[in-house]
């Protein structure tokens, strides 16, 4: 992909169908691979990746001291390629799409409905940064928890979350400008916040 520089005024507030049509065309918005069929009326819905990890811990985790950091377990799919949850299990899958916003875009990510109301959250509502992906593309990360008693099975490539845009003023520091950041990440990567968590 180019460096998305700062381009053509985006509409202002909430990016509807149109508009992040829009952003896509004129190069504020970059999402691969890409579906007309992901752009709601006023969201950008993205797809279940097609790695898995599951967190596991071995003890009480200390935020600011990686050792104790739950370690991802890549998980396998079953035969049929699904991605098999069990109950109070947390895993973290990319998106299949990487994104990238430019400096005037910011978003907000949140599961779809559907998943809500079989009891698994999809992701914690994650805010994306002006600048997220800029330079490379980069997938969000989902979270998934399974709430029910028994083991939820999730289709990968299948929609999963909604991206919500929101046409920004345009950030100074944009996301990707900032240290320890998640801007170019293609696959799941480790909380990185033991490298910034104050210690007291
Ligand atoms: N489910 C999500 C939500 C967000 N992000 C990406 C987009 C965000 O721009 C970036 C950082 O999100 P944070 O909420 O951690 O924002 P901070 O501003 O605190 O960034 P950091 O923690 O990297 O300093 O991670 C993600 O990959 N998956």
């Amino acid at each position: 992909m180019t460096s998305m520089e700062p381009k053509a005024q985006v509409e202002v507030g909430v990016l509807t169908d149109r508009a992040i049509r829009r952003a896509r065309e004129n190069g504020e918005l970059w999402v691969e691979p890409f579906d007309a069929a992901l752009v709601r009326p006023a969201a950008l819905s993205l797809r279940l990746g097609h790695e898995a990890f599951t967190l596991m811990t071995t003890g009480p985790v200390d935020v600011a001291d990686r050792s104790t950091h739950p370690e991802l377990i890549l998980k396998e799919p079953d035969a049929r390629g699904r991605l098999v949850v069990e109950p109070g299990e947390v895993v973290l899958a990319p998106t299949l799409e990487k994104i990238g916003l430019s400096e005037n875009l910011a978003g907000l990510v949140d599961g779809t409905s559907d998943y809500a109301r079989l009891g698994i959250s999809v992701v914690l509502c994650g805010q994306v940064s002006p600048g997220f992906g800029r330079d490379t593309g980069a997938v969000l990360t989902l979270e998934i928890v399974n709430h029910l008693r028994h083991p939820v099975l999730l289709y990968p490539g299948t929609r999963i979350c909604n991206l919500m845009l929101f046409a920004s003023s345009g950030s100074e520091l944009p996301y990707g400008d900032l240290p320890h950041n998640y801007s170019s990440d293609h696959s799941v990567v480790a909380s990185r916040l033991a490298d910034h968590v104050r210690h007291n």
